[in-house]
């Protein structure tokens, strides 16, 4: 065993004694304080610069993806339990990234004596392009990350895999843990930790099998490098996780937590949070199909009707869902009590003219007979000026009123809206605002004069631009509703 460290330890093998200095001057840091607790994590960035590296500055306003970190033995199944997370949560806005991916690609003399060269060393990898790869992704950009190959030990040259920027991301390997500054990227730490036989019996199996390896020289390469380097970088490296899953792929329960953690965090929007009236309705592929659907400039007039109202459909069945409602039991065809609720009954629309109006056939669909209000606000000039033209239900000041527009942009006309409601004696708490997309200054400037009243939307946009256009957007909604335009 010695002289395989020996030889190990060559000009291009100096991983292990380098290593002692680097892991000393690592282990003398005191462990990070995790920002599991945010998802700004702000500490992130701020010591990732401290040690040399400066990712781009987030957009303003942006908000931080939620970073996971899953670190573990060889063949523990960090990357089983990865996918089995992916596969769980079926959400288009996580993505994985293996450490794998930046394994140096190894230089022909390396390559001539492959047994000796150490893949478990830290600096087997090029943490740096790792880490310029998490700031992009984390202030939003996307990146393409090399795609390496474990049978010639090389990336390959020409294919990347792009990985676009997203709400949760993933960072797998067996030594994401040892390096400070990739550890400050993450806000939760889970160590996949599974007991030695298997992993090796694991490890034999899968290296055999999918990497192209014999099995005497995976276990000369276990025996020469992959398990001192456990011992030596993996093992210590625990001690920084927050949730430690024994048995990795097989802990099922471990693994729906992780799950219902994630979903959480993804379904919080951060303004949301700020203003705990907002919800968005819990997005799936389906929906963000939808989405992209709608938002295609070029969608024939009737798909865009389609794909709308079966979206506008989801946010009135999610609005109703906030409705209060009252105990009622029935007696079932068998002879059983089902101990049931009984819809909130006094209910109307009240569409704002004309996009608004899009809306009311996925109101009477879910609500049989139910009444529907109008308000039209008309601009006169370009002074600001406002008329404000309405036809009510007599009787709205006495029931929960829906108000309807798809898009809320500057939150000026839904002010309008609500405030005539008021005026009509509404309570504002019985004022449910439901719209397709919101964007963000409209959600602030609602939520800030009427934080009682509820605004249901089935996506947050980035912003509004100089012309106080909603971006991303769809465009002129009633227009291409309607196919007037
Ligand atoms: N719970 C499990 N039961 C049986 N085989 C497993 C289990 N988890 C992983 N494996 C297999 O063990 C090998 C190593 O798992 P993998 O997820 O690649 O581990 P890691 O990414 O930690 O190296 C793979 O061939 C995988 O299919
Ligand atoms: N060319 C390479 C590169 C890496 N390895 C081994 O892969 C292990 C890390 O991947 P896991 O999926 O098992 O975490 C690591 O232990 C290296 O020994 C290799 O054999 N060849
Ligand atoms: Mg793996």
């Amino acid at each position: 065993m010695d002289t395989a460290m020996e030889s190990a330890v060559g000009p291009h093998f100096s991983g292990l004694r380098l290593d002692s200095r680097r892991l000393s001057s690592s282990s003398s840091l005191p462990s990070s304080p995790s920002a599991a607790s945010s998802c700004n994590g702000g500490t992130a960035d701020a010591s990732a610069a401290a040690n040399g590296f400066s990712p781009p500055p987030a957009a303003e306003g942006s908000k931080q993806p939620f970073v996971i970190g899953v670190s573990g033995g060889t063949a523990s199944g960090k990357t089983t339990v990865c996918d089995m997370i992916i596969q769980q949560l079926h959400d288009h806005r996580v993505v994985l990234v293996n450490q794998d991916s930046f394994y140096r690609g190894l230089t022909e003399e390396e390559s001539e004596r492959v047994q000796d060269y150490n893949f478990d060393h830290p600096d087997a990898f090029d943490t740096d392009q790792l880490l310029e790869c998490m700031g992009k992704l984390k202030s939003g950009q996307s990146v393409n990350i090399p795609i390496y190959d474990f049978k010639n030990h090389r990336r390959c040259s020409e294919s990347f895999r792009k990985v676009n920027a997203s709400d949760v991301i993933i960072l797998e390997g067996i030594l994401v843990f040892h390096d400070q500054r990739v550890r400050d990227l993450m806000d939760m730490k889970i160590f996949v930790d599974t007991d030695a036989d298997i992993r090796l019996a694991r490890r034999i199996r899968r290296d055999t099998v999918e990497r192209g390896r014999d099995v005497i020289s995976v276990l000369e390469q276990y025996g020469r490098f992959v398990k001192p380097a456990f011992d030596d970088f993996v093992l210590p490296s625990k001690k920084y996780a927050d949730v430690i899953i024994p048995r990795g792929g097989d802990n099922h329960v471990a693994i729906d937590l992780i799950v219902q953690h994630i979903r959480t965090k993804l379904g919080q929007h951060d303004l949301c949070k700020i203003y705990p009236n907002v919800y968005v309705v819990h997005t799936t592929f389906q929906i963000r199909g939808m989405h992209t659907l709608i938002r295609d400039r070029d969608i024939a007039t009737p798909d865009f009707v389609f794909y709308s109202d079966r979206l506008i459909r989801l946010v009135v069945e999610h609005g109703l869902g906030h409705l209060p409602f009252t105990e009622k039991h029935v007696v079932t065809p068998t002879g059983s009590t089902y101990m049931g609720v009984d819809f909130c009954k006094k209910l109307c629309g009240v569409s704002i003219v004309r996009s608004g109006e899009s809306m009311e056939n996925a109101l009477r669909a879910c609500c049989k007979g139910i009444k529907i209000g109008k308000i039209l606000i008309h601009r006169v000039g370009d002074n600001g000026q406002q008329l404000i033209y309405h036809k009510l239900p007599l009787d709205i000041a006495e029931r929960h009123v829906l108000l309807m527009d798809p898009v809320l942009g500057t939150g000026n006309s839904a002010n309008q809206a609500i405030e005539l409601l008021i005026r009509k004696g509404v309570p504002e708490e019985r004022i449910m605002f439901l719209n397709l997309i919101s964007a963000p200054e409209g959600v602030r400037c609602v939520c800030k004069r009427f934080p009682r009243l509820k605004i249901v939307t089935s996506e947050i946009e980035t912003g509004l631009n100089e012309e106080y256009r909603v971006i991303p957007g769809l465009g002129e909604y009633g227009d291409r509703y309607f196919g007037t335009d």
